[in-house]
């Protein structure tokens, strides 16, 4: 069979047809090419909408990270084109910072914001978090150990016993049906090491170390002190297991006094939120407590009734052959030439371990003014005249407006 090309013989006429049938072809081709091209607009939208999705992801989870490094406290200096300008806390550091234009709206000079590890600003600080970042310093890891500690080894095992245990092993208690030991009390002249051994402590055991300054409670937060306790010990709970340290407990368990003023309303409604928190022990869970205090002799009988600390420990000046000891420990990574430790030890008579660090770091300074890397006896010696007289003075000083808690009466 042979296939005809005429024209089908049409009422119109054919021409016109054929015209029309091309012009819907054109128009047919033209809508496929359209077609196609809005495919492939199609997959390079989906292709791009899935790195979009991807880098979103990236993102998100970086900001994550972020958030969740650790975050320090900074002062906005000042708010510029370019970012804001912080001050960090602490070491004082400046740096220009880019913020999002939603913090940019919330933020100026003088507010203070949460800064991560990067120097970005990751938030403002509201007045409520504010205060709680003041007045407690939670510290997941201290890096403190037993060993860096001298001339208390009785007290240190004291600590061991009662924090310690219950921490490590709490089931001994379970099972010999005793309640476990809830905390101690540490006293003693300012710079002695009790602020290690709670550190010490929490390394030994992994527990979380959160610190308390009980005058920033009563005297910075006026109104706050007995809402800033209840959340300690909450967010000592939601830690655990944790050791939490009470730091400067005479500021709030100090004695009753006859002065009716609202400053001290305030001290006792912290107190009586803090003993009440103390003996909810039950649901207290895995934390353990150390306060301490340089002026025990102020201490409210209160805070001393039995179960509320199971030890009060009193933790001295090292003798001379503890002072021996914690020379050897902060002269250890020095680089020194013939030191006489014995000589060291009975030369700084009734320094505390504070007193002691600070002599190793001021002979160091003195070996460096010296354009020297070894640092002598005679460094050490000097050193300890200079940090003597500087005490003598501030102590003469301190005498005059008759504060004993002053940093050091060593001399
Ligand atoms: N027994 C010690 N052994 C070694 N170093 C010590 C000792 N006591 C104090 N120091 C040094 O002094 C610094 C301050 O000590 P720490 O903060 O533990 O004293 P503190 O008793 O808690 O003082 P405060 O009552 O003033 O809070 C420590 O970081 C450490 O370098």
């Amino acid at each position: 069979m042979t296939e005809t090309t005429e024209e089908p013989n049409l009422p119109n006429g054919g021409t016109a047809d054929a015209e029309q049938m091309e012009e819907l072809q054109e128009e047919v081709e033209l809508l496929r090419e359209q077609n196609q091209e809005m495919e492939e607009k199609l997959l390079d939208a989906n292709a791009e909408k899935n790195r979009v999705e991807q880098k979103l992801d990236r993102v998100t989870r970086e900001n994550e990270k972020l958030k969740q490094n650790p975050l320090f406290i900074a002062t906005v200096e000042e708010v510029t084109d370019d970012g804001v300008i912080v001050r960090q806390h602490g070491n004082n550091q400046e740096a220009l910072t880019e913020i999002t234009e939603e913090l940019r709206e919330d933020l100026e000079a003088g507010d203070r914001v949460t800064i991560n590890n990067q120097l970005a600003v990751v938030d403002k600080i509201d007045a409520e978090t504010d205060a709680r970042a003041q007045a407690m310093h939670v510290d997941a890891s201290p890096d403190v150990t037993y060993d860096e500690i001298g001339g208390i080894e009785n007290q240190m095992q004291e600590v061991r016993e009662t924090i310690e245990m219950p921490l490590e092993d709490p089931e001994q208690f379970n099972a010999v049906g005793i309640d476990p030991p809830s905390g101690v009390l540490l006293h003693g002249p300012p710079g002695t090491g009790k602020t290690m051994l709670a550190k010490a402590v929490a390394n030994q055991t992994d527990a979380t170390f959160i610190k308390m300054a009980g005058s920033e409670l009563v005297h910075k937060f006026i109104g706050e002190g007995a809402k800033l306790v209840r959340d300690i010990f909450e967010v000592a709970r939601e830690e655990e297991p944790a050791v939490l340290f009470i730091d400067e407990i005479d500021a709030i368990a100090a004695e009753r006094t006859d002065s009716k003023t609202s400053g001290d309303a305030e001290v006792q409604r912290t107190m009586m939120q803090l003993l009440s928190e103390m003996d909810g022990f039950d649901d207290r869970g895995d934390v353990r407590i150390i306060a301490a205090t340089n002026r025990f002799d102020m201490l409210d009988d209160a805070i001393l009734r039995p179960g509320r600390f199971d030890r009060l420990i009193e933790v001295p000046k090292p003798d001379v052959s503890g002072r021996e000891n914690i020379f050897q420990i902060h002269a250890a990574g020095m680089n020194t030439e013939d030191l006489d430790y014995n000589e060291l030890a009975a030369m700084a008579e009734s320094a505390s371990g504070a007193d002691i660090e600070a002599i190793c770091t001021e002979a160091g300074m003195f070996a460096i003014r010296d354009s020297r890397t070894t640092v002598t006896m005679q460094d050490f010696k000097d050193a300890h005249a200079k940090i003597r007289d500087a005490n003598a003075e501030e102590g003469a000083e301190q005498n005059n407006v008759d504060d004993i808690s002053r940093p050091s009466a060593f001399a």
